[in-house]
């Protein structure tokens, strides 16, 4: 492959005609720049203080260091290390050390289960078995088009730039398999295929989480959540008004898994 371009343009337009199946799925380009240079400049901006007080926020101060992670452009022992070295005392960069940490595990998790990291690690916690849920994604949804302001945002925001926060992984994800019932390997074969961090390991087993095969209870958020982690970006809302979202987290727990043992 050529690897010598005079500008990104150039890059862009040679990416383009190297993969035209790609290119046909979806031509955005990202902003996300790769390389060593990129994801220097992206480290030196880390906060490990901040990233721990505000990461669960969409204005929060998250890294985005997964892609250069995920391609091996910085190798995740040296940035565990070189964190360390940014702070007085690991206490100070306790979350970051411990998402790092996540990623780390759920890589052994998959070097032990091989491709059974597609297979279902446990039973649903939802009172449904796995054949209840559908095996593919809804049209309006791929299309952005069910008119919930919050899904049909996150579905272009992932096919615009391939990078989402994680409030935004675990949301999307919830919604498909808990409200639409859509099986997590349909969800998580979607989102690799866009992400420019894709990870089998984080990915799957980031989805299996969420739908509960791989935890004692399924993920779900309320619209008063979503609403606070998004910083009022997204209401959650359909264009009715109505929101699925809304609720206390008891009422949706009943709505949603009416048949699901009491935790
Ligand atoms: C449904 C779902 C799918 C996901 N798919 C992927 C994926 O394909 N590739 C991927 O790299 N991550 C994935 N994640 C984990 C996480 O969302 C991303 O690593 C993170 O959002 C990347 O953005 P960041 O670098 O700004 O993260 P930050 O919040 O800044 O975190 C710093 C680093 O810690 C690690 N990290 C943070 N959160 C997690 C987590 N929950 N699990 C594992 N590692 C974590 C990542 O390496 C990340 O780069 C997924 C999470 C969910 C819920």
């Amino acid at each position: 492959m050529r690897r010598d371009f005079e500008n990104r343009e150039q890059l862009i337009d040679y990416v383009r005609t190297e993969f035209p199946e790609a290119a046909a799925v979806s031509d955005f380009v990202s902003d996300i720049r790769g390389g060593l240079a990129a994801a220097e400049q992206q480290f030196d901006a880390v906060d490990p203080v901040a990233y721990g007080r505000t990461r669960n926020s969409l204005d929060g101060a998250v890294t985005g260091l997964s892609p250069y992670l995920r391609h091996g452009v910085l190798g995740l022992a040296e940035t565990i290390s070189r964190v360390k070295q940014q702070v007085d005392s690991p206490q100070s960069a306790y979350k970051l050390l411990q998402e790092l940490a996540w990623r780390d595990y759920w890589r052994r998790v998959l070097d032990e289960i091989g491709d059974d990291v597609w297979e279902d690690q446990e039973p649903y916690k939802t009172g449904f078995d796995a054949d209840y849920y559908q095996d593919s994604l809804p049209d309006d949804f791929v299309n952005a088009e069910t008119g919930n302001d919050f899904v049909d945002g996150v579905v272009r925001e992932l096919h615009e730039t391939g990078y989402l926060h994680n409030q935004l992984r675990m949301k999307i994800a919830a919604y498909l398999v808990h409200w639409r019932r859509v099986r997590w390997q349909a969800g998580a074969a979607w989102m690799l295929s866009h992400l420019l961090d894709g990870d089998l390991a984080s990915n799957n087993l980031s989805w299996q989480w969420v739908a509960s095969t791989f935890a004692a209870k399924p993920y779900i958020f309320n619209q008063e959540n979503l609403q606070h982690v998004t910083c009022g970006r997204f209401t959650g809302a359909d264009a009715d008004g109505a929101s699925p979202f809304a609720d206390s987290y008891d009422e949706l727990n009943a709505r949603l898994f009416p048949g699901a043992t009491p935790q």
